[in-house]
C-alpha cells in the first residue's frame, strides 16, 4: 500500500510514540469496559465503591490523555507530511525546464498541486482517526474474547462481514470514483475557459451558448457519476448499520442458545458489543478514503516521476558559476523542435546563429509564428538547444553554468506574469524604486511598500510597465523585451524607444527587443528578421546593420 510505504518512508520519528499512546488509549478503554461492568454490579447490589470510582477517574483521564496525543500528534503529522509534499512539488517544478512544464500542460500541475494534495489534506486526518479506530478494536476483542470467546467470535465475525461487505462494494466503487474525478476536470476545464476568457464569452452569444452547454453538459455528466457513487456508499452506510443493530440482537438472543453461564457476562459482553460499533462504523466509513488517498498520492507520484525524470535526465544546472557579466551572447546553428504528444515536431527553428553585443540594441523582428520568441527562450536558456551552441563571451555554456547565465538576464516574455511582490529584488532604495517608477510614468498608480507594489490590478500596458521597472531593479547585464511596446500608448511607445531603450545601451546592456515597430528600426545596432523558423539570408547575419527609418 502507497499510503503505508509512505508513512513509513516520510514519518518515522512519531510512529513508536504514536503506536504506544493508542495502544495505552485502547487498554484504557477495555478497561473502562471492565469498570463500568464492576461498578454496574455495584450498584445492582446498592453500593458504590470509592476505588472503583477512583480507578474509574485515573482511566478515564489516562484515555483522555493518550487520545488526545493519538489525534493531535496524528493530525500534526498528517499536515507535515502534506507540507513536505507540496515542497517537493514546488521544488521539482521550479527546476522543471520549460518544454517539460508545457508538455505536462499547466493544468495538470495545478491539478495535482491543489486538488491532490487537497484530497490528502482532508483524508490523512480522518485515516488516522481510522487507524487508532482499528487499535481500539484489537484491545475490545481481547477483553469480548476474555468474557466469552463464542461472543468475541460472533461479534468480529458479523463486523467482519460488515466491513468486508462494504469494502468489496468499495472496490467495485473505484471506477466510478475514477469516472467523477475525470467528470469534474471537465467541468474545471470548461470553467478555466469561461473564466480566462470571460471577456470573449461575454462579447459573442454563440461562443457563450456552446461554452455553457459544455459545461452544462459536463456537470451533469458530472452530477450523474457522482449521484451513483454516492447512492452505492448510502446504501452500504446503511446495510452496515442495520447489521449493527442485529449484531447487538445476536449478543442477547443468540449467543445465549450455545453457550452456559453466559448469564453472568451478558452485560458486559452487549456493552462491549456496543462499544465495538462506534469504532468499526469509523473504520467502514473510513475505509472508502483509503482508495480516494491511494488516487491521490498516486497521481502527485506520477507527477513526481515525470517532473523527476525530466530533471534527472537534464544535469544539474546550478552547480557553476559563469566567470562573470558577458558581454556578448551568441547562438551558433542553433536548433530545436517542438514536438506533439506523439513525439512527431511540430515546429522547427535554425539552424540560427545570431550575435548580442553590450552597449548594442537589437531587434528580432518577424510575422507572426516566424520563431523570435522561440529564438529568445533559446538565448535565455530556458529551453535546451536540440543542435548548435549557446555562447557568453565566446565560450559555450554548459548544462551546469545554465542557471548562473539565466540569472544575468531580466526577461520580458509577452506573456509575462507580474508578482505583486518584488521577488528577487533584495531591499530596493526607496529613491531608485520612486524614480524608476516617475520614469515609467506609474508613480501616481502604484508605490512599492515592504517588497510589495501596491497594486498589480492594472491596465497591460501598465503591467508591462511595472515588469520594466523590476527589470531595470534586477540590473541585469542582458535585458530581453518580447513586444513589450505593443501594449504601450503612441506617447510612451516613443519614450520607450527614444529614451529608456538608448538609456539601457548607454549603461552598457545587452539590449535585446522583439519588435514589430518599423518606424524605429534605425534605432537598432542590429537587426535580425525571423521567418519561417529561420534568421533570414541578408539580415543581419554577423555583422551590423541598420534599416531606415521606414
Ligand atoms: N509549446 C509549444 N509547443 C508546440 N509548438 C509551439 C509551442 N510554442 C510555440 N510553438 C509553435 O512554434 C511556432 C513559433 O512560435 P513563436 O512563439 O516562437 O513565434 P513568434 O515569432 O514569437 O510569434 P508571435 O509574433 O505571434 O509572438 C508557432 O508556429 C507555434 O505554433
Amino acid at each position: 500500500m502507497r499510503l503505508a510505504a509512505i508513512v513509513l518512508r516520510e514519518l518515522p520519528e512519531n510512529l513508536r510514540t504514536l503506536a504506544l499512546m493508542n495502544v495505552l488509549s485502547a487498554i484504557a478503554t477495555a478497561a473502562l469496559l471492565w469498570l463500568v461492568d464492576a461498578a454496574a454490579k455495584d450498584a445492582a447490589k446498592g453500593i458504590v465503591s470509592p476505588r472503583l470510582l477512583v480507578m474509574y477517574a485515573v482511566t478515564v483521564t489516562l484515555f483522555g490523555v493518550t487520545h488526545n496525543y493519538a489525534l493531535v500528534t496524528a493530525s500534526q503529522d498528517a499536515e507535515r507530511l502534506i507540507h513536505k509534499i507540496r515542497l517537493r512539488l514546488f521544488g521539482l517544478v521550479r527546476r522543471a525546464d520549460l518544454v517539460t512544464v508545457d508538455r505536462i500542460g499547466r493544468a495538470s500541475l495545478h491539478g495535482v498541486l491543489t486538488q491532490d494534495t487537497q484530497t490528502l489534506a482532508q483524508t490523512l486526518p480522518l485515516l488516522a482517526i481510522g487507524g487508532q479506530q482499528a487499535v481500539m478494536l484489537v484491545f475490545l476483542a481481547v477483553y469480548l474474547a476474555w468474557l466469552s470467546p463464542l461472543a468475541c467470535v460472533m461479534a468480529f465475525a458479523f463486523a467482519g462481514i460488515a466491513v468486508a461487505v462494504k469494502v468489496a462494494r468499495v472496490q467495485r466503487l473505484r471506477r466510478s470514483m475514477v469516472e467523477a474525478a475525470a467528470a469534474e476536470t471537465r467541468v474545471f476545464d470548461g470553467l478555466t475557459d469561461l473564466l480566462r476568457g470571460f471577456k470573449e464569452v461575454r462579447m459573442n452569444r454563440r461562443r457563450g451558448d456552446g461554452l455553457i452547454r459544455d459545461l452544462a453538459d459536463a456537470s451533469s455528466r458530472a452530477r450523474a457519476v457522482n449521484v451513483d457513487m454516492k447512492e452505492r456508499w448510502g446504501r452500504n452506510f446503511a446495510l452496515v448499520e442495520a447489521m449493527f443493530y442485529t449484531l447487538i440482537g445476536m449478543m442477547v438472543f443468540v449467543v445465549p442458545l450455545f453457550t452456559t453461564g453466559y448469564h453472568a457476562v451478558v452485560v458486559a459482553a452487549t456493552t462491549a458489543a456496543l462499544f465495538i460499533v462506534g469504532p468499526v462504523s469509523t473504520v467502514s466509513f473510513v475505509t472508502p478514503l483509503v482508495a480516494q488517498t491511494e488516487m491521490a498520492l498516486s497521481n502527485i507520484e506520477a507527477m513526481e516521476e515525470r517532473l523527476r525524470a525530466a530533471a534527472g535526465s537534464a544535469p544539474d544546472e546550478g552547480t557553476e558559476r559563469l566567470p562573470g557579466p558577458p558581454t556578448r551572447i551568441a547562438l551558433t546553428d542553433a536548433t530545436f523542435a517542438y514536438h506533439d504528444d506523439a513525439g512527431a515536431p511540430v515546429f522547427a527553428v535554425g539552424p540560427l546563429s545570431a550575435e548580442f553585443r553590450a552597449g548594442e540594441i537589437t531587434f528580432v523582428t518577424g510575422g507572426n509564428g516566424s520563431g523570435k520568441s522561440t529564438m529568445l527562450r533559446l538565448l535565455t536558456g530556458l529551453m535546451p538547444l536540440d543542435g548548435g551552441q549557446l555562447l557568453a563571451d565566446g565560450e559555450p555554456v554548459p548544462a551546469e553554468r545554465m542557471q548562473s547565465y539565466r540569472d544575468m538576464i531580466s526577461a520580458i516574455f509577452s506573456d509575462y506574469h507580474l508578482s505583486r511582490r518584488l521577488y528577487g529584488v533584495a531591499d530596493p532604495a526607496p529613491a531608485r524604486v520612486r524614480a524608476l517608477l516617475a520614469r515609467l510614468e506609474m508613480q501616481d498608480k502604484v508605490t512599492v511598500t515592504d517588497g510589495s507594489f501596491s497594486t498589480v490590478a492594472l491596465s497591460t500596458g501598465q503591467r508591462k510597465r511595472l515588469a520594466l521597472v523590476v527589470a531595470q531593479l534586477e540590473d541585469k547585464p542582458v535585458i530581453v523585451l518580447d513586444e513589450w511596446a505593443a501594449d504601450q500608448d503612441p506617447h510612451f511607445r516613443r519614450v520607450f524607444y527614444e529614451e529608456l531603450l538608448p538609456e539601457l545601451k548607454a549603461l552598457g546592456k545587452i539590449v535585446i527587443c522583439v519588435t514589430h515597430d518599423e518606424r524605429w528600426f534605425g534605432l537598432a545596432d542590429r537587426v535580425y528578421h525571423m521567418n519561417e523558423g529561420r534568421i533570414e539570408e541578408g539580415h543581419g547575419h554577423h555583422h551590423l546593420f541598420a534599416l531606415e527609418t521606414a
